[in-house]
């Protein structure tokens, strides 16, 4: 299949960041469900806030949507879920509505008037996540896999085009986790979001995933799991001597 100019949504060339990054290449393609992976400390976050714009590395040649970052303003178009996003503060008295909508904070500001089509928009992506009868609690007092669907619902207010989970399913239990992938996939499949996330769960890699980054401070691979998935890559990547056991489910 030949790759289209405009397919490549994500393009970093030669990415050094500090003693943190060194000399990373890849590109992510419109449509793509991917998976990085690598141990603690390995710069898996790092990467992510620097394509988001949250860090600036000097010197990087990286493209999104075709634009130089440094020409690039819609990040509107890139919905992000941060790493530990579901632990919040008890303290923290904000509604599950309030948090959604700091989903639109791309705004011009926070406190414009939300549109009858934003707020219908709003409504039907509570809907989908199943978070509606919700929205009137307080975020502290809901479960992890509660606020981790609320934190997508307000990652995808923006409409999205690529949907970057840093760690998503930390504080998440397993039933949790499973209904959370499912619904990652019918993003990807019905609504073609481009997903890119990290992940310390080599388990899940395995289903659905196609292509999985491991990054520790360079880019070790960029490979299908099934490539990556053996005692010697493994041993590459977490540098320790692994064996990997796979059972039918
Ligand atoms: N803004 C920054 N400037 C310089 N160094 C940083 C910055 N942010 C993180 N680091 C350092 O970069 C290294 C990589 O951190 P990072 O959080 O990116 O790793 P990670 O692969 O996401 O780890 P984990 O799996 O534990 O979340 C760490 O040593 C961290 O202390």
């Amino acid at each position: 299949m030949s790759i289209k100019f405009s397919d490549i949504i994500i393009d970093v060339k030669n990415l050094t960041y500090k003693d943190v990054l060194q000399n990373i290449s890849f590109e992510i393609l419109r449509g793509e469900y991917a998976a990085i992976i690598g141990p603690n400390g390995g710069g898996k976050s790092t990467l992510i806030k620097i394509l988001l714009g949250l860090i600036q590395a000097t010197n990087a040649h990286i493209k999104l949507f075709n634009y130089e970052q440094s020409l690039f303003k819609q990040y509107r178009k890139i919905g992000y879920v941060p790493q530990r996003a579901t632990l919040v503060d008890n303290n923290f008295p904000v509604t599950v509505q309030e948090v959604i909508n700091l989903g639109l904070a791309h705004k011009s500001s926070l406190f414009s008037k939300i549109s009858k089509e934003e707020s219908l928009h709003i409504q039907n992506i509570m809907e989908k996540l199943e978070i509606t009868d919700l929205k009137n609690r307080r975020i502290s007092q809901l479960s992890g896999g509660q606020r981790q669907r609320v934190m997508i619902a307000r990652a995808l207010i923006s409409k999205p085009e690529i949907l970057i989970l840093d760690e998503p399913n930390t504080g998440v239990d397993t039933h949790s986790q499973a209904k959370f992938y499912e619904l990652l996939n019918k993003l990807n499949k019905q609504e073609n979001i481009t997903i890119l996330f990290i992940t310390h769960d080599l388990g899940v890699i395995v289903n659905d995933i196609k292509r999985v980054l491991c990054i520790n401070q360079t880019l070790l691979s960029c490979h299908t799991p099934n490539e990556i998935l053996n005692d010697e890559q493994m041993s590459k990547i977490y540098g320790i001597n692994s064996n990997i056991i796979c059972h039918h489910h």
